[in-house]
């Protein structure tokens, strides 16, 4: 049998199904190793094999290279290392990939290495095995059953935690709004921008530093959303119900001027199901959401918003702003 015929066996993709948690452990462990930034120093990105890697880790004395180097060798499959298998005998090396460079601590600290230990944290894991209950009794979240609460109060109880959540979030935010900021300029003429659900504050830092004539506020967009010329809401409808996207986006309307805007970055499912990367990250932050946030929070597709926006008293919905292949800008024009 042919390679790519035998790669395509229902055998290997039930197994590799069933076995997909290695490869979001295995990334938490070489995070939590420091494995990303112990290659990278500062942009050298030299490879190293698993002893040397052990060996200036810090980890602690010792550590098991072999079992290192099986775990570089699984992430190297998805595209998080290159290998570089050594001549004459020498020892097999790693570098990062552009994957695996997101996850090194850039000149501000920031990087995505964050976003997944926040994402498999001990009071996430446990809400997993609860899936399923999503299905049978979608009246609270997996992460609610487990708890007993949702997880931004769990995190308010908890500094350590919501640190990580801050800092996750910076680290996905603040490459996107680099990019973002540079490419659009839908912030011109707003003297007071409001930022809903705007976590450390990252992301409006980056927007006042561009547009420096803006003025802003905070608010608890379920309540009120205090009023400005245009408002801001980054990763946050998708944690939402339809209901409450309802209320949250007729607040906003209530509040703006003729003519003002609602600028929404958000991930939007695709009309159909395909096998492309960007198309699986979607369905996986979906279920995520489902999960740990909100059992009927997901992500939408532009028709949805639209409607969503008409009904909020928006007649005027664009989509057709993309910055990378995962987040997208929706403006809602009152
Ligand atoms: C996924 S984070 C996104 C943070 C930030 N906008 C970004 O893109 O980096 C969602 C944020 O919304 C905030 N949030 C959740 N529910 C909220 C509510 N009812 N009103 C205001 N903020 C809320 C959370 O505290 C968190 O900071
Ligand atoms: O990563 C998270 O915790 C997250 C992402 C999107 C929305 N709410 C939370």
């Amino acid at each position: 049998m042919e390679r790519s015929q035998m790669d395509n066996s229902p055998t290997s993709a039930i197994m590799e199904l069933a076995n997909l948690i290695s490869v979001s452990m295995s990334l938490t462990a070489v995070v939590k190793l420091k494995v990303p930034d112990t290659i990278w120093q500062n942009g050298s990105n030299n490879p190293l094999s698993a002893a040397e890697i052990l060996s200036a880790a810090a980890a602690g004395p010792g550590g098991d290279a072999e079992n290192l180097q099986r775990i570089l060798r699984l992430l190297t499959s998805y595209g998080v290392f290159n290998q570089h298998i050594g001549e004459d005998g020498s020892e097999t090396r790693y570098s990062l990939t552009e994957v695996g460079k997101a996850l090194a601590a850039d000149e501000n600290g920031l990087s995505y290495a964050p976003y997944i230990l926040q994402h498999h944290q001990d009071a996430m894991m446990l809400a997993w095995p609860l899936v399923h209950e999503a299905v049978l009794d979608p009246s609270s979240e997996p992460f609610v059953k487990v708890h007993g609460e949702r997880p931004y109060s769990y995190y308010g109880k908890n500094p350590e935690m919501n640190l990580l959540m801050q800092k996750a979030m910076s680290g996905a935010s603040v490459p996107f709004m680099k990019a973002f900021l540079d490419g659009y300029d839908g912030f011109q003429g707003v003297e007071t921008l409001v930022d809903v659900g705007g976590s450390s504050g990252d992301c409006l830092r980056m927007i006042m530093t561009k547009y420096q004539r803006i003025e802003h506020v905070g608010g608890d967009m379920l309540k009120s959303i205090p009023p400005g010329d245009a408002i801001f809401m980054k990763w946050l409808l998708l944690s939402s119900t339809d209901e409450e996207c309802a209320q949250v986006l007729k607040n906003c309307c209530d509040v703006l001027p003729w003519g003002g805007k609602l600028i929404v970055c958000e991930p939007l499912m695709p009309n159909s199901t395909d096998n492309s990367p960007t198309c699986r990250a979607l369905l996986q932050e979906d279920i995520f959401l489902m999960t740990m946030y909100r059992t009927k929070g997901k992500h939408r597709t532009a028709m949805e918003f639209r409607e969503l926006g008409l009904a909020a008293g928006f007649p005027n919905f664009k989509a057709d702003f993309r910055i990378d292949d995962f987040f997208t800008v929706l403006e809602f024009q009152k």
